[in-house]
């Protein structure tokens, strides 16, 4: 399977590392087309990427950033990638940008993710960048092992648009970008830290079933080869 592994000695070098790399790939589509997109993943590890993030100089005002996936709460619940990237990213230089939510307090969250698929960036053209993050069940974005729309979300002949998930690992309904929306980004990184996880890409790795480890579809058919960030 293709793609780059980019190791740190910690995570603090990773998050400085990934800063610099996602600064710079915005810089560069700002100087050539004016303006930049960049959709991020929630969870718990992108906090120190976030916040080194938060410090580079360029022009956020043209960068529009949202989100890989989001679960169906508003912002001020706890558990609202939303919450995560506000409190962590959008503030100091990166306080400029433009945060374009996937959840909308619609009465459904199918609604929601009609409603978030003509709004959000990313759904007419590539991503300039993506950052996935990976469970340590193989999951990425909110493409879940036995998720209700897993098919359909792995499908890359289906639209760019966000989906519905719900699974037994998920928690809270989920909204999350397709992976026709995803995997295609001008910079796409996988970004994982801990023995735990690297052990769980190792697996992924070893095997071809994306049902049972949905991230191998990332790294078996994305068009753009994956950057894999990892610290221990
Ligand atoms: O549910 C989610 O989990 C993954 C991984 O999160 P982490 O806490 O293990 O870092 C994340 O990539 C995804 O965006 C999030 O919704």
């Amino acid at each position: 399977m293709a793609h780059h592994m980019k190791t740190f000695e910690t995570g603090a070098a990773l998050a400085a590392g990934l800063a610099d790399a996602v600064a710079s790939a915005l810089s560069g589509a700002i100087a050539n087309k004016g303006a930049a997109t960049l959709a991020v993943s929630g969870g718990s590890t992108p906090k120190a990427f976030f916040e080194a993030l938060s410090t580079r100089i360029l022009d956020w005002t043209k960068v529009k950033v949202t989100l890989v996936d989001e679960r169906f709460v508003p912002e001020d619940n706890p558990r609202s990638n939303h919450l995560l990237v506000k409190t962590h990213l959008l503030k100091n230089e990166a306080s400029a940008a433009e945060f374009v939510p996937l959840y909308r307090p619609e009465a459904t969250i199918e609604e929601a993710a009609k409603t978030a698929s003509g709004i959000v960036p990313g759904m007419t053209e590539p991503f300039d960048v993506a950052i996935l993050g990976m469970g340590t069940d193989g999951h990425t974005a909110s493409f879940f092992p036995g998720g209700d729309h897993l098919d359909a979300a792995l499908d890359l002949s289906q639209p760019r648009r966000v989906m519905t998930m719900e699974a037994p690992g998920a928690g809270e309904a989920r909204l999350t970008l397709s992976f026709s929306a995803l995997h295609d980004a001008d910079l796409l990184v996988v970004h994982i830290e801990g023995a735990e996880k690297k052990a769980v890409l190792d697996k992924a790795l070893a095997g071809t079933d994306e049902k049972d480890m949905p991230i191998r579809a990332v790294l078996e058919r994305a068009r753009t080869t994956p950057d894999i960030y990892w610290a221990p």
